[in-house]
């Protein structure tokens, strides 16, 4: 079954194309890597699959149902995409616990979940009484990507999960999404500028250029170095 569906989905700013996809299918369970230069559309891409951004034309379904025309994918989908995700105002504490609680999370699950994070958090996040906003960006994205997790989703949709990330921090993260899939079987769905990691969380690597699909690549030994290959230019 496929869990995301694209058809003809175009959007334009002016006149300006930014994306333009005929086809594309996500099956449930897959773990999609999208990657392209800065502007090729990545962001609009997963902004319109979470209906932030509406499309000129075409659609997007999430298990059979156009996201435009119903609010029932918002209960199982997980996303962060930028810092506008986040309640800025509230500590990660508070934050934490509204989402879980507007979740039906009990303060038991919260916290578990939380402890299971302490290595990514470093001591930095939570019983700080520091405001979001007042945090650095990599703990704010920090935040963020733990926030979408908690939630036990079955899709989770994050854009340059790594960008701005300490290295010890992109390694937890890349072994708990990877971990997260084997265990729980969540589609997953990440954008990256780092085709090491891309490629080692994802069984399937699209490359957008200027909007369009320009390869739809099932991840192999060779994938990084084809890859490399095409944005070496
Ligand atoms: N609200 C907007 N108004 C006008 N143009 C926009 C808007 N949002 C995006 N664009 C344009 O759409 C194009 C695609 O942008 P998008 O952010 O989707 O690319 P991206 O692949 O995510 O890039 P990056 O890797 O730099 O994050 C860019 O040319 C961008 O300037």
């Amino acid at each position: 079954m496929n869990f995301i569906e694209i058809n003809n989905l175009k959007k334009a700013y002016k006149l300006t194309e930014v994306v333009n996809i005929p086809h594309l299918a996500i099956p449930v369970g897959e773990s999609f890597g999208l990657v392209g230069n800065n502007g090729a559309g990545k962001t609009t891409l997963f902004r319109m699959i979470l209906d932030l951004t509406r499309p000129n034309y075409g659609e997007v379904t999430s298990k059979g149902i156009d996201v435009r025309q119903s609010e029932e994918w918002k209960s199982y989908t997980g996303s962060y995409l930028d810092e506008g995700f986040v309640i800025d105002f509230l500590t990660p504490d508070e934050y934490f616990h509204f989402i879980g609680d507007i979740n039906h999370l009990s303060k038991g699950d919260i916290n578990e979940f939380l402890d299971a994070f302490a290595e990514v958090f470093n001591n930095e996040i939570i019983g700080k009484k520091k405001y979001i906003r007042d945090l650095s960006k990599g703990n704010q994205k920090k935040v963020g990507i733990a926030a979408a997790l908690m939630v036990n989703p079955e899709i989770i949709l994050l854009d340059e999960p790594f960008a701005n990330l300490d290295p010890s921090t992109q390694i937890r993260l890349k072994k708990y999404l990877i971990e997260i899939k084997q265990q729980k079987q969540v589609t997953l769905l990440i954008s990256s500028h780092d085709l090491n990691h891309v490629t080692e969380v994802c069984e399937r690597i699209v490359v957008l250029e200027k909007g369009e699909i320009i390869h739809d690549i099932r991840t192999s030994q060779n994938t990084l170095r084809a890859l490399e290959e095409h944005f070496a230019v």
